[in-house]
């Protein structure tokens, strides 16, 4: 039995230390709201964010960071990636020894191009990270705790680490593999948010299967030419973290990243959107991140500009599409990895 602390009380963090609880570890999980840590632990459920869900009696919870520090050997970060610098300094003010580091958050911070484990080994002395997994992959919260089956990659250059992760998480119902591909991980984790909005814009203007065939497929060759350019392999980008989570969140009711393109591709302003989903959407920021690096890697992300210029430009989804269709001709597979 491991001794594990949840940082972020959300969807994911919620699900994940159900995860652990019914793994038999002895799992807290913090939230910076103090309503929300008596809400888990008092009476077990989180409403908001999993809805008729009972939490485990074994899961408990906690708004006060000394507390989860102190408690834990392993680390779950589960905040979004907004949150990641200030839970990280918030959790300096009392960490003094090596844990073991898993961040599941998925996005890409805009200005300084990192990935999450970038910005946590930024804002963490090597003197506590004993070792720092992504754990990513095609899960949806809501599914995961009605104990539906789900696959995910755990990843780290330390197989050893990975497969402490792998040994922490597996069950009957949450499978996990190894993959040293961080790189790789970290980015089609970010990206394919860019892409499932703009799936979701497609259905939301009311265009059928084969567009958002198209945007899968596309998505994930322009998330691959990105991704060898920062340094993934490209076989990642086929895998569980790569096509997997794509697929998941292009087509899925529980995306909100999906929900939130629909409700744009209904012709709705972004700041509405995001007051009515009351959840992170973590692909309008990465958005922004993608943007500048098609810049900094001089690759061309097509879809991901497209979108881009609806979050941020006022075009018009309709518009953006069009331009997508009539963009120059293009051989299909010549310029995945080439550009
Ligand atoms: N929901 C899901 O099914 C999955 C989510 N993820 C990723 O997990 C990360 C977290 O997402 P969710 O839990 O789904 O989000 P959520 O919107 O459900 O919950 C976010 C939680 O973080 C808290 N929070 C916000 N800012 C914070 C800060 N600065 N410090 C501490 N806590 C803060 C909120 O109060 C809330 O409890 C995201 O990067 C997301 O992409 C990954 C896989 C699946
Ligand atoms: O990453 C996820 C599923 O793997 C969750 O996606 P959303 O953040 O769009 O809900």
């Amino acid at each position: 039995m491991e001794k594990v602390t949840v940082l972020g009380a959300g969807s994911w963090g919620t699900a994940l230390a159900t995860v652990l609880a019914d793994n038999g570890h002895d799992t807290l999980i913090w939230s910076h709201r103090e309503d929300q840590a008596t809400e888990i632990h008092e009476h077990h459920t989180n409403a908001k964010y999993l809805k008729d869900v009972t939490l485990p009696a074994n899961l408990h919870a906690t708004a006060n960071m000394a507390q989860a520090i102190e408690h834990a050997s392993i680390v779950v970060m589960a905040v979004p990636t907004k949150g990641i610098r200030e839970t990280c300094q918030k959790m300096m003010q009392t960490l003094d020894k090596p844990v073991l580091f898993v961040h599941v958050s998925k996005g890409i911070e805009p200005g300084s191009l990192l990935r999450i484990s970038e910005i946590m080994r930024e804002e963490l002395p090597a003197s506590v990270i004993e070792d720092l997994v992504v754990l990513s992959g095609p899960s949806h919260a809501e599914e995961v705790v009605k104990q539906h089956p789900t696959t995910v990659a755990a990843s780290c250059e330390s197989l050893v680490a990975a497969e402490r992760v792998q040994d922490l998480f597996m069950n009957q119902y949450f499978r996990v593999y190894t993959n040293p591909d961080v790189i790789g991980v970290e980015v089609g984790g970010a990206l394919k948010n860019v892409i499932a909005l703009a799936a979701g814009a497609v259905d939301g203007i009311g265009y059928g299967d084969n567009a958002k065939a198209a945007l899968i497929t596309r998505g994930l060759a322009e998330i691959s030419r990105l991704g060898v350019k920062m340094g993934a392999k490209p076989l990642t980008f086929m895998g569980l973290t790569g096509m997997g989570d794509l697929i998941v969140t292009c087509t899925s009711v529980h995306s909100r990243n999906y929900r939130a393109g629909f409700m744009l591709g209904e012709g709705k302003k972004l700041e509405q959107v995001l007051d009515e989903m009351g959840m992170v959407v973590e692909g309008v920021r990465t958005a922004k991140a993608a943007h500048q690096l098609a810049e900094k890697y001089d690759v061309a992300l097509p879809i991901s500009a497209a979108l881009y210029s609806v979050l941020f430009e006022d075009k018009t989804p309709l518009d953006a599409v069009d331009d997508l269709m009539l963009r120059m001709k293009k051989r299909e597979m010549d310029e995945i990895y080439n550009n």
